[in-house]
């Protein structure tokens, strides 16, 4: 369970995050200042311990004894502290199934793998042991804050927000709704069930953290093939009642579900301008400034610019657009359309439960789409970090408060540790634990950074907080 901090924190060394999506912004031999209610409260460049404690801990009326204060010293070679990701898609209840997914596309992979592993979820216990693990092992990723789906399950959708809050990982959390399109043994059995549920349990969310310091509830069509018009319909209304409320769901990740959405949906029966998947939730009030879309790869040039148009954002999946063979997301397309996006591990559609091998993944499928013929596709490393941590914050309407290392902001943030080679020359690591990151010492910071994302993982992510709680520590 995560360790609350309850007292002022002094963080020294470096820091890095983005400022600008093609820019990273790294502050050397700085001091981070965090208040025990986890808020940044003050940032200092070229400061050294002393000068924190003397001058500056006294200026901001704090105790500098140890049982008033927590420094956090993280200045060594290879060592940064880098904003919490934002994991902005994944089923934790499709957790245990990761890796396992065959030769299988959408259709059938859902049929075959997820929904009979997700029903028995219904089963508390087996609940718990998958929810626990899988927030253990995001945080343990550096993953400070998740958009979640669970299952149909109203009790154990809500283990799963108690489960977050009590571990201390940030997150939107949803109860699936579907009531059409699936076996029998797991589907809501009308819209009105559906949407009672649902208000069930975001009341329930909402009453074990009211003023969403971590936990919040979002809607979750599933997506339009599992949803009737009536419950989209439904969904549409009670996202207009309750505005505070994200929205989740699937977009356009296969040609074989987007052929199924115009058959359900022709723009006969919804008023859509066009049978577009796009229009099919604009029709029924789903695309929204609060709207998160996962996948997007299919998305044509009218559905970008209606997405645009609407503020909803897009959750890039590549790790699970390549492994169910989806296809290829153009992330600079949508991102010069004006389209926000973000990255998701869409665990178990994806096999990773690591937002950094969702960013080096980013990276590697969008040279497939320059090798198909658009140069300029290329995402740079500032560029995925980028949608790991701001992109996400702002694709789960979170952007004032996590993502960055701005005052004001929430302390959401990770200690990452690089191997240093030894020093003597003898080519030896100083840690096998250290990972697979050698630094050799002749690096330039953005070399290092590089280096982190095409082959680092989570033995680099030392330490973890969420709004100043140290949430996971590795031993
Ligand atoms: O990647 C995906 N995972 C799912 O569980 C799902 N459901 C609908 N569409 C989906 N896509």
């Amino acid at each position: 369970m995560a360790t609350p901090s309850k007292k002022d924190q002094l963080f020294l060394g470096s820091f890095i995050h983005s400022t600008k999506l093609d820019e990273l912004t790294y502050l050397h031999n700085a001091a981070v200042f965090v208040d025990a209610q986890g808020k940044i409260v003050h940032v200092e460049r070229d400061c050294d311990e002393q000068r924190a404690r003397e001058a500056l801990v006294p200026r901001l009326g704090w105790g500098a004894g140890e049982d008033e204060l927590v420094v956090v010293r993280g200045g060594g070679t290879g060592e940064f502290f880098f904003p919490g990701f934002v994991d902005t898609h994944l089923h934790a209840s499709q957790y245990p199934n990761v890796g396992i997914f065959g030769k299988s596309t959408l259709l059938d992979w859902l049929n075959t793998y997820t929904f009979p592993l997700e029903a028995s979820l219904s089963d508390q216990a087996k609940a718990r042991k998958v929810y626990s693990r899988v927030i253990r092992k995001t945080l343990s990723h550096g993953t400070t804050c998740a958009a979640y789906y669970a299952t149909v399950d109203v009790p154990s959708t809500n283990l799963l927000a108690d489960l977050c809050l009590s571990y201390g990982q940030r997150a939107l959390v949803g109860r699936v709704c579907m009531d059409q399109l699936a076996p029998s043994y797991y589907r809501d059995e009308s819209p009105a069930a559906s949407l009672a549920a649902t208000r069930e349990s975001i009341a329930y969310i909402e009453s074990i953290d009211p003023s969403r310091s971590l936990i919040r509830p979002v809607l979750t069509p599933r997506f339009a093939p599992s949803c009737s018009a009536p419950l989209m319909r439904g969904l549409g209304d009670l996202a207009a009642e309750m505005p505070h409320l994200p929205i989740q769901t699937h977009i356009s990740e296969n040609k074989n579900e987007i052929a199924l959405v115009a058959e359900l949906f022709p723009k006969a029966s919804t008023g859509a301008a066009d049978d577009s998947y796009a229009g099919v939730y604009d029709a029924f009030g789903l695309l929204t400034d609060r709207t998160i879309l996962a996948h997007g790869v299919h998305l044509s040039e009218s559905e970008a610019t209606l997405i645009a148009s609407r503020k909803a954002k897009v959750s890039h999946c590549p790790c699970s657009n390549s492994a169910i063979t989806s296809g290829a997301a153009r992330v600079r397309w949508l991102l010069e359309k004006g389209v926000v996006c973000g990255l998701g591990t869409d665990m178990s559609g994806g096999y990773s439960p690591s937002v950094l091998e969702a960013a080096r993944l980013a990276a590697l499928v969008s040279r497939h789409v320059a090798m198909g013929g658009d140069e300029k596709a290329k995402l740079s490393v500032e560029e995925v970090l980028y949608l790991a941590t701001r992109g996400g914050a702002e694709v789960v309407g979170l952007e004032d408060r996590v993502g960055g290392f701005e005052v004001g902001m929430d302390w959401d943030a990770q200690l990452v540790g690089l191997g240093v080679v030894d020093p003597l020359g003898e080519g030896v690591v100083d840690d096998q634990e250290d990972g697979n990151v050698d630094v050799f010492g002749w690096e330039t910071w953005p070399d290092l950074v590089a280096k982190w994302v095409y082959n680092g993982d989570d033995r680099n992510t030392k330490k973890v907080w969420v709004k100043g709680r140290l949430v996971h520590e590795r031993k």
